[in-house]
This record gives structure tokens, C-alpha cells and sequence, in this order.
């Protein structure tokens, strides 16, 4: 466990990380078709570790099955990994150390759709005094929270606080699910695509209020979004996904000025850049990522790599970190090791 902590403070970057993510699988068996005697599985997350510190953005991108919203599901026990730890501030989720209902207070969801993730036959104000209610607060005080907190994302309570969620717009919307996730006080918030239904204009003021919030309100996030300007925009460092595993992590802007691994130079340069300064020589990615059922050996980009070598097709690469802050999982980068910005910690062994 020691260990562990220590790995996972280097992979953070941070010595006070707020959650920690050891060696975390979750493989979705998909149904037997009547002929096969095959079962197929889909390796959705398949093994990793990473670390929020507190008060950062964390940011989680890739290309669409890489496993992020299964990875934020976990992250919340909204469903059951088959392998893996997660620690939250120092303790154990869902053992004896922290129970699964204490932990849920303190760490909550916001989801793409916001129709969804509301109940239809339940007032504004109601669906947000919901959970606080369910955890033992009294109803007149939940609501009072409530109305507050409609304040501080923007609706005015005396107008906003007795209409249904079919009454509002989608940025409204939005705003009543922030304030729900908000409702139990809660250190973490992991944000899956929270912004990506919504029109530029309203995205970027649901942004910059979540920045707000985040502020005021001590908050961690965990955003996940395909969209990288906006994770550019809101992250403090960036973790990036390819079928199932963390390819890089580190720093926003260092990740997103100079990206190491392969996947990632690729990922970002299929970003429209207006800069000169700032287009790049890397082709954008060509075509899907392999099948997650039965991925590539050993690195699993080598199939879509440049720059993939022998060692790439058989041995998957440690993701391993440099003095810098950044990890990249790339054999390219552990074989440079006489460079000064080259891995010095093997974090990570797979
Ligand atoms: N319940 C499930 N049963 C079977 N396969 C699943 C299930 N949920 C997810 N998957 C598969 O797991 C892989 C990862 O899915 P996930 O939704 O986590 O990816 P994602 O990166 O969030 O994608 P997107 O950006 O499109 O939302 C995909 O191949 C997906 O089809």
C-alpha cells in the first residue's frame, strides 16, 4: 500500500492527492452469440493508475471507447470494476475505511445529458434538496440550500425554483444539474462531457462558472470531454486514453505545447490551429482505434504508430514519468533515457 501511495503522489505530481486509482479493470463480457463458443470481452478500462490532487482540474480526453466514461463511473462505484483500488483522501473506498454511502457524498456526477439526469415530475427545487434529504437533512434546510444554490449558478430562485426541468433550456438545465451535484458539499466532481451539448455561448459560461465554483467552493474535478480546446481551457493537467489504458499525463499546458507520445501528437494535431507558429507536422489519426475485444500486443497504438519499432508489437511500455511532471507510455521515450527530460521514475510496469 505504501508503495502504492508513493507510485501514485509521483504519477498526481502532488504530495496531498485526493484520489488515488490503482490497477483499475473493468472488462464488459458481451452476450454469446448461439453458435460461439467464444465470449467476447471488451476491455474497456484495462489497468490504470493515476492520481487528482486536490483543488486541480484533472481533464480526460481521447478518441470516442477509449474508456473514459467508464473510468468516471468507476471512479463514483456507479459500477463495480472486476480489478483495482481507488483511495480516496487517504482511504480505502468502499471498505471499512470509507463506506461506499460516505464517500458518495463526497464526490458527485454531472452528465452530458441534463434532461435526463433530472426527474421529470419533480420541481427544481425539489430535485435538488433530493439527496441532501436522503442523507438526513431536514426538508425546510434542504430547500433553503437549494434555493441558495440556484443563486450561485446563476437562477433566480424567486423565478427558477417551482418550474419543471422541461420549463428551462439546456444551459439552464445544466446549471440546476451543477447545483444538484453541489447539494451534499462535495470535494469532488467529475464533469462526463458536461458541456458538450450545449451551444458555444452558453458552453463557455457554463465553463467559466464552473470555475467559479470551483473556487468558491474548494472543489477537484475530474472533466472529461472530447472536445480539446475546452479541456484545454479548464484543466490544470491532462490525462490522455487509447483503448482502455493512459497513454500520457501532465501538466495542460506542457501536455498540450509539447505532447510526447505518439497518440497524443496525432490526438492534438487534429485540432484547427490559426497559429502558424503552433501547426504541426504530425498526420492526424487515419481511421478507427483497433477493436477493443481483442486489442493490439504490446503497445496498443503501434498499430496506427509512425514511429512504432520491433519492442512496440510485443512488450507494452511502463508509463513512466519524468522529472517534469509528465508520464508517457511510449517505448521511444524510455529508450531515451540519456535525455534530460527523459522518464527517471518506471511508475508503472504492465
Ligand atoms: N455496458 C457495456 N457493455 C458492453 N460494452 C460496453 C459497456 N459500456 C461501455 N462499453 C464499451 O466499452 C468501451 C469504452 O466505452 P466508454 O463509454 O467508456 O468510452 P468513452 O471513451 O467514454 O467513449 P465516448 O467518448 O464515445 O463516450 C467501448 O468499446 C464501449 O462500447
Amino acid at each position: 500500500m505504501d508503495k502504492f501511495l508513493n507510485q501514485n503522489a509521483d504519477i498526481g505530481g502532488a504530495a496531498q492527492p485526493l484520489l488515488m486509482v490503482k490497477n483499475l479493470i473493468k472488462h464488459f463480457a458481451l452476450k454469446k452469440d448461439m453458435f460461439s463458443r467464444r465470449q467476447d470481452v471488451v476491455r474497456a478500462v484495462d489497468g490504470i493508475d493515476f492520481a487528482v490532487r486536490k483543488g486541480e482540474t484533472l481533464g480526460v480526453v481521447g478518441e470516442s471507447g477509449c474508456g473514459k466514461s467508464t473510468t468516471a463511473r468507476l471512479l463514483l462505484s456507479l459500477i463495480a470494476p472486476d480489478n483495482g483500488e481507488i483511495v480516496f483522501d487517504g482511504q480505502a473506498v468502499g471498505g471499512r475505511q470509507l463506506s461506499l454511502k460516505a464517500f458518495r457524498r463526497q464526490a458527485q456526477m454531472v452528465f452530458q445529458d441534463s434532461y435526463a439526469s433530472l426527474n421529470p415530475r419533480l420541481t427544481i427545487e425539489d430535485s435538488i434538496a433530493f439527496a441532501p434529504q436522503v442523507h438526513g437533512v431536514k426538508k425546510a434546510e434542504a430547500i433553503a440550500r437549494a434555493r441558495d444554490l440556484l443563486q450561485r449558478v446563476g437562477l433566480d430562485p424567486q423565478r427558477f425554483a417551482g418550474r419543471y426541468p422541461h420549463e428551462l433550456s439546456g444551459g439552464q438545465r445544466q446549471r440546476v444539474n451543477i447545483a444538484r451535484a453541489l447539494a451534499l458539499q462535495p470535494r469532488l466532481v467529475i464533469l462526463d462531457e458536461a458541456v458538450s451539448a450545449l451551444d458555444k455561448s452558453v458552453e463557455a459560461q457554463v465553463l467559466n462558472l464552473l470555475l467559479d465554483l470551483k473556487e468558491e467552493f474548494k472543489l477537484t474535478y475530474v472533466f472529461i470531454s472530447h472536445d480539446l480546446n475546452v479541456v484545454r481551457y479548464i484543466s490544470d493537467r491532462v490525462m490522455v486514453m487509447y483503448l482502455g489504458q493512459v497513454v500520457e499525463i501532465g501538466p495542460c499546458e506542457r501536455l498540450f505545447d509539447s505532447p510526447r507520445h505518439p497518440y497524443t501528437k496525432a490526438l492534438l494535431s487534429s485540432v484547427p490551429s490559426i497559429d502558424p507558429d503552433h501547426r504541426t507536422e504530425v498526420p492526424p489519426l487515419a481511421g478507427d482505434p483497433p477493436n477493443p475485444i481483442n486489442p493490439p500486443s504490446g503497445c496498443r497504438f503501434h498499430t496506427r504508430c509512425a514511429r512504432a519499432q520491433a519492442v512496440c508489437s510485443t512488450t507494452m511500455p511502463p508509463l513512466a514519468l519524468s522529472k517534469d511532471g509528465q508520464g508517457v507510455a511510449c517505448w521511444i521515450h524510455v529508450e531515451n533515457s540519456g535525455h534530460t527530460d527523459a522518464p527517471t521514475t518506471e511508475t508503472r510496469s504492465i
